[in-house]
């Protein structure tokens, strides 16, 4: 089942396509990360979805509903809820006020209490919106976003500009979103928190998308490297193992196959009569992926993990996006 199916999509502005004819699939109860440098195309993919802009061509279903259908938009709006990077709230009404009259637009709202202990926010209740902290006004926005108990969320960076511990909280609390049936669509720069939340992530580039999968498919298949470093041993008079170089007093070798890489330095230190210290080995995380992605095009070390458009879409079972014929 997907929360999300959309088909061949393009979007023409007016000055030429900026989205090709792509396909977008988010099964129902996971979180999606959407991906991509800026003028990739996510905001205009995101829109046409939400219903708050036009395609100019595809199919697109939402919840099983077409969006861009002002019937079937209606119903949307109270199946699903946005969360934008800002949000206008009037400042001068309270948390609970503001929460009390948004639960009034929903046929089965969450109560005010309940949506402020989901969300961490009960001692607020009465504060008024201007006197919230950065962090507390993000939790309101997400506890007004699940008062009307969305099947789906949109959430456009969640945690940005709160400290790690409000942020640790939220991502907590989106994760509990998923636990319990919710589908989430997040869009975040912080890879760091979609490498943590993401059941599958989707990268576009100029309109088309380039790499779909896990979190851990993308890293796999990247062009990204582990890291392995030790301190540089005494009494080597310079010599290093081949392949690598020395970085601030340690001996680093880029690799995508830490076990030899490891065995090769330990032979090379009995070769030499020295001892390894201090070795660590450091795998590559999604941030490093992205941008060996974003940097180096497409390809990649494992064939299947990721590929262009359709390909990468169609041969593998855990990939949803792609580019349809
Ligand atoms: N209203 C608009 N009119 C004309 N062109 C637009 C409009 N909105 C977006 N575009 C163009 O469409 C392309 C995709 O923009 P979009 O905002 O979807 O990218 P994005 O991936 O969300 O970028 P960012 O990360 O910077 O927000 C860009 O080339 C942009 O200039």
């Amino acid at each position: 089942m997907y929360a999300i199916n959309a088909t061949d999509i393009t979007k023409d502005y007016g000055k030429g396509e900026v989205l090709h004819g792509i396909s977008y699939q988010v099964p129902t109860g996971r979180i999606a990360a959407l991906l991509g440098p800026n003028g990739a195309g996510k905001t205009t993919l995101i829109e046409i979805l939400e219903g708050h802009r036009g395609r100019t061509s595809g199919r697109v279903e939402v919840l099983g509903l077409d969006p861009g259908n002002r019937r079937d938009f209606a119903e949307l709006r109270t199946r699903m809820s946005v969360v934008l990077q800002q949000t206008m709230l009037e400042p001068n009404l309270s948390v609970r006020d503001i929460l009390r009259r948004h639960a009034s637009y929903y046929p089965d709202p969450l109560g005010v209490g309940e949506v402020l202990e989901q969300v961490e926010l009960t001692e607020k209740r009465s504060a008024l919106v201007k006197s919230l902290s950065g962090g507390q006004r993000r939790r309101l926005d997400l506890a007004l976003a699940l008062t009307g108990r969305p099947e789906l969320l949109f959430l456009d960076e969640p945690t940005t500009g709160l400290d790690p511990v409000s942020r640790r909280r939220i991502r907590a609390l989106v994760a509990g979103l998923r636990d319990s049936g919710t589908t989430v669509v997040l869009t975040s720069h912080d890879l760091t928190e979609v490498q943590e939340l993401a059941d599958r992530v989707d990268v576009i580039r100029d309109g088309d998308f380039i790499a779909s999968g896990t979190p851990d498919e993308l890293v796999r298949g990247s062009a990204a490297f582990t890291v392995v470093e030790f301190a540089e041993p005494e009494g080597v008079g310079g010599r290093l193992p081949e392949g690598a170089e020395l970085v601030n007093g340690r001996v680093r070798i880029l690799t995508d196959d830490q076990d030899s890489v490891v065995e090769r330095v330990r032979s090379w230190a009995e070769d030499e009569g020295t001892r390894i210290t201090g070795l660590t080995i450091v795998p590559p995380t999604l941030d490093d992926a992205y941008v060996a992605m974003i940097e180096n095009g497409s390809g990649g070390r494992a064939p299947g993990a990721h590929g262009t458009g359709k390909s990468g879409a169609a041969e593998n079972g855990a990939l949803g996006a792609g580019k349809s014929e």
